[in-house]
Formats: C-alpha cells, structure tokens, sequence
C-alpha cells in the first residue's frame, strides 16, 4: 500500500514519477544556473520562529481579507500556464480544489481551460486572471473582456517578462507542448514552443504606461507581479496599483535575483500598508506562509506544488496540498501562539543559518 502523501515534497515525488521528463522540466525549471530558483526555498529554511508560549491559540482564525473579499487563510494559487499538461482537467480540477477550500486562483493568460468555465467552477471564490501584455494590444483587451465578462475579480499584471527568461532545460529538451495543449482563452496558434510565441508576441517594450491603458479598458482592481526592490514598489504605488506580488517568476526569468523572501522587507517598508503586498516563490510549508506575514505580506501565493497535486491526482491532489498547507498553517499558529493574522508580526522570525 502507498504511503499517504503528508508533505508537499511527497506530492512532488509522486508527480515526479508520473511525469514525462521534459515536461517535468518544464514545471520545474528555471533560468540559467537555477540559483534564483534554488535560493527561493532555501530563503525559508534560514527562518526561525520565536514563539509566545502558554497564550492559547487552539483553532486560529486564519481568515484574511484582500481587496474586499475573506480569503479561508492567507494562501491563493500563483498563475501557471497550462495545467493540463499536469492533468486533463488542468484549471478545472485546480479552480474546484481552491474554491472548495475558499482559497483564490490567478488564472494564467496560457490556461488550458476556459475562462468561463473556471468561473463557473469558482463558485463564489476569488478567481483572479495574469495577464501578458501582447505586442498587439487588442488580443489583451479581449481576453480582458472576456474574463471580466465571466466573472474575473481582479487583474495581475505580469511585468518580469519584457522577454522570457533563458530556461536552459527546455532548450535543451527543445520543448514543445503536445498538439492538444492549446491556450484556451486565446485565438489563434504558434503555440507549441511557449519560448518561442513569447518571444514572437509578447511586448518587449512595456512599461508603467500599461497600468493607465489598464485602467482606461477595465475598472477591475490592478495588480503588478514581479516586483523585487522597494523603488520599484514605489513606481507601482505611484501608478495607482491595487496590489503588488512580489515575485521572481518562481526563479523562471532571470537568474541571479534574489530570493522573493529576501526581497520583501525592503518592499513591504516601502509600500507601508498602501496596498496589498503579495509574494510567491519557494513556499512550500504552512510555517513558509507565517514567515511572509512576518515579514511583511498579506498574503502567499503557491506556484508548483499545485502542479505536482494535479499530476498525483487531479482536483483531490490539489486538494491536498492545499490541505497541507492549511493543516500547517493551523499548526504553526497553534504553537506560536498566534490566534489571528493580527498577531503575525516581525517579531515572529529571526534569520539563522539554513536548517
Ligand atoms: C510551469 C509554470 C508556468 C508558469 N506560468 C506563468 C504564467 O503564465 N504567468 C505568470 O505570471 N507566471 C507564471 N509562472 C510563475 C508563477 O506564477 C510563480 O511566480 C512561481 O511559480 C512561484 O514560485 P513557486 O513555483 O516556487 O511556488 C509559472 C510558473 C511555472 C512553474
Ligand atoms: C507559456 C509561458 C510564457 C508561461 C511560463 O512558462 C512562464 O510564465 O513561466
């Protein structure tokens, strides 16, 4: 008999195993030598929790609210092209896991799956679309359109990828997608070498212009992800942003930038509560979540072990990864003494050597 899966790790192992190696490659990569990649968990293990003892924190209340909605605790889905390379019912199975559990999804411009159906599937939750902005602006505006007419809450502008990063893996495995993964909210095709259409259809040149275009074609809240220095979370606040995410791509763009964990401090300093501050980046424990709070985030996002849940077992393996999280979440509340979101404060985390 199999051993349940009990961590994310477990579930990575299992999806490892089910996963043809170039399309493993393709989840798991990074840019370049992978340290950025490397480094984003490894942030995580140099953290120690100082915890407040004998204050009783049975059943924290991990609810959170961003951008006018309670969120069931502060965790969401960060935005992946293409789950159904990971299972058939790719974006579906993962909208389902999250809504059941009152978590949020940011649907990728490169979703398998359409729009409406995934907002169908939401049932109620936030379900939030990335976007890239295309060399033609019109292709955006419909997919823009589109998803706020299926029900979309917010927009996550992505703004780390004026090119994509150079992801030696899958130029090595010249990767292509299989002729039936196609992204299903975009017209169109040429898309079987992600790196390739990026490169041929993404806008280079974007820059803070894109935030007013935004805001003259949607009056959905506006959302900037891939920030990693405090001026440039500045130049976001200034341009009327909703939210900031910090990210590195999940270490996926450019090789040799810190780790996201790293970067927020100096981000959540600068931003002083004037909007939402996000992360993603090598969460991968419920206590990853506490250590974002402390140092400054509202709220975490998880990148590849969602896709390692769906490769082991579709909407349930999503299902339980974020179970885990949320079991560990639990946990470390619990055993710091952290009753509430409220009580997560600097003071919680200390640096230390990696584990
Ligand atoms: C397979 C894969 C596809 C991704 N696709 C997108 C995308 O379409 N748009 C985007 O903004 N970020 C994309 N990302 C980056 C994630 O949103 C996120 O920043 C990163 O995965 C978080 O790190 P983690 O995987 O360590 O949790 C992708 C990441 C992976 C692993
Ligand atoms: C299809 C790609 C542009 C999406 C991706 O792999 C990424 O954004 O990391």
């Amino acid at each position: 008999m199999q051993m349940p899966a009990l961590t994310l790790q477990d579930y990575r192992r299992l999806a490892q195993e089910r996963m043809e190696r170039p399309v493993w490659d393709f989840f798991e990569g990074g840019a370049g030598e992978e340290h950025t990649l490397a480094a984003n968990e490894r942030a995580f293990d140099r953290v120690r929790l100082r915890p407040t003892v004998l204050r009783p924190a049975a059943g924290p209340d991990t609810t959170c609210k961003i951008l006018g909605r309670t969120w069931a605790a502060p965790i969401g889905v960060a935005p992946m092209a293409f789950h159904t390379l990971a299972h058939p019912d790719g974006e579906l199975a993962t909208v389902r896991a999250a809504a059941a559990r009152g978590l949020p999804v940011t649907v990728s411009t490169f979703a398998g799956r359409a729009c409406e159906e995934l907002a169908a599937a939401a049932a109620g939750a936030p379900l939030w679309l990335q976007l890239y902005c295309f060399r033609d602006r019109s292709v955006t505006r419909r997919l823009i359109e589109r998803a706020e007419r299926a029900g979309a809450e917010a927009l996550v502008l992505t703004v780390d990828a004026p090119r994509l990063g150079r992801r030696l893996r899958d130029v090595r495995n010249d990767f292509r997608l299989p002729p039936h993964i196609v992204p299903a909210n975009l017209d169109g095709g040429g898309f079987s070498s992600p790196a390739a259409h990026a490169r041929a259809e993404l806008d280079p040149s974007l820059d803070w212009s894109a935030v007013p275009w935004l805001r003259s074609v949607t009056s959905l809240p506006v959302l900037v992800k891939g920030v990693l220095t405090a001026p440039d979370a500045l130049r976001a606040v200034e341009a009327g942003v909703d939210g900031i995410i910090v990210s590195n791509h999940g270490g996926r763009q450019l090789d040799g930038v810190p780790a996201t964990l790293e970067a927020l401090p100096e981000i959540a300093a600068a931003v002083r509560g004037a909007c939402p501050v996000l992360i993603d980046g090598g969460i991968r424990r419920g206590r990853d979540v506490l250590a974002c709070l402390a140092l400054g985030a509202d709220a975490a996002l998880v990148g590849r072990p969602v896709l390692h849940g769906l490769a082991a077992g579709g909407e349930d393996g999503v299902g339980g990864v974020l179970d885990i999280l949320l079991e560990e979440l639990q946990d470390a509340m619990t055993l710091t003494g952290t009753r509430s979101l409220a009580d997560i404060l600097p003071d919680l985390v200390r640096t230390g050597e990696p584990w």
